[in-house]
């Protein structure tokens, strides 16, 4: 079975840029995606990046010059089995909720992500079907899979709901993460539990974490 994982290789996370600097984004953005790439590759998946420019990883790679609709869509309309899209902002998901997502019998189950979005989803007939993302996604997603007469999962999970937007998300991460995004994110900031609700501030309390693949300089926007 197959993950797809679209993955913005330059300036990836700009919505964290008033917190974290360009090299730290970068570093965040590849280690979310690095665990993300082990849990579906632990849970038996085989992963594909989809990204905008050619990357090493240790995974297939699509390269598409298109938006990130266009090219998902290219790749759902050639695939006679079924495929699971998974955004590199979710460092959270688990095996368990991979394994329940394939479980379901639904032809489409659907992962949203705070504030309308789509954080993963599984389809079972790929070719029935396509995604339109940003806006009110969910919300197209549940509609693009009734027009085509299938049947849709709302799959209810903290994990998968955990997306990595802004900086406010990051404070999920921070407590609830237990990969390498989560370790980095804690080497660099910590937690302000002074008033209201707790946030990510400057300032951090472990080691240096090591990022398995190319420096991240290389992918690094200038600001
Ligand atoms: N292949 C591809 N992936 C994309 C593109 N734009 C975003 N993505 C990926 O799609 C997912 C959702 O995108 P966003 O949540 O907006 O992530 P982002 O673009 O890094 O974040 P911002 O810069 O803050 O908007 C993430 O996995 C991104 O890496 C694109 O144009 N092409
Ligand atoms: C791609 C987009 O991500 P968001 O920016 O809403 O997390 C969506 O889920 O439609």
């Amino acid at each position: 079975m197959k993950a797809i994982v679209p993955f913005k290789v330059i300036n990836a996370k700009s919505r964290l840029s008033s917190l974290l600097t360009v090299e730290e984004r970068t570093i965040l953005a590849r280690l979310m995606l690095q665990d993300i790439t082990r849990t579906l590759k632990d849970s038996g998946l085989k992963v594909t990046l989809l990204t905008t420019m050619p990357f090493e990883w240790d995974a297939e790679i699509i390269v598409s010059e298109k938006d990130l609709n266009s090219a998902l869509n290219d790749f759902l309309c050639v695939q006679d089995e079924p495929v699971m899209i998974v955004m590199a902002d979710v460092p959270l998901i688990s095996h368990k909720n991979v394994a329940d997502m394939l479980n379901s019998p639904a032809e489409i189950v659907i992962s949203p992500g705070r504030g309308g979005g789509t954080n993963v989803q599984f389809i079972r007939h790929p070719k029935k079907y396509h995604v339109d993302y940003y806006g009110a996604s969910f919300l197209d997603h549940v509609r693009i899979a009734a027009d085509n007469g299938l049947s849709v999962e709302v799959f209810d999970s903290f994990n998968t709901s955990s997306d990595i937007d802004e900086v406010g998300d990051l404070v999920e991460l921070y407590i609830h993460g237990k990969g390498d995004a989560s370790r980095y994110l804690r080497s660099i900031t910590k937690l302000d539990t002074s008033k209201g609700r707790v946030k990510v501030v400057r300032g951090g309390e472990e080691g240096p974490v090591t990022v398995a693949h190319a420096p991240a300089k290389k992918y690094a926007a200038t600001e």
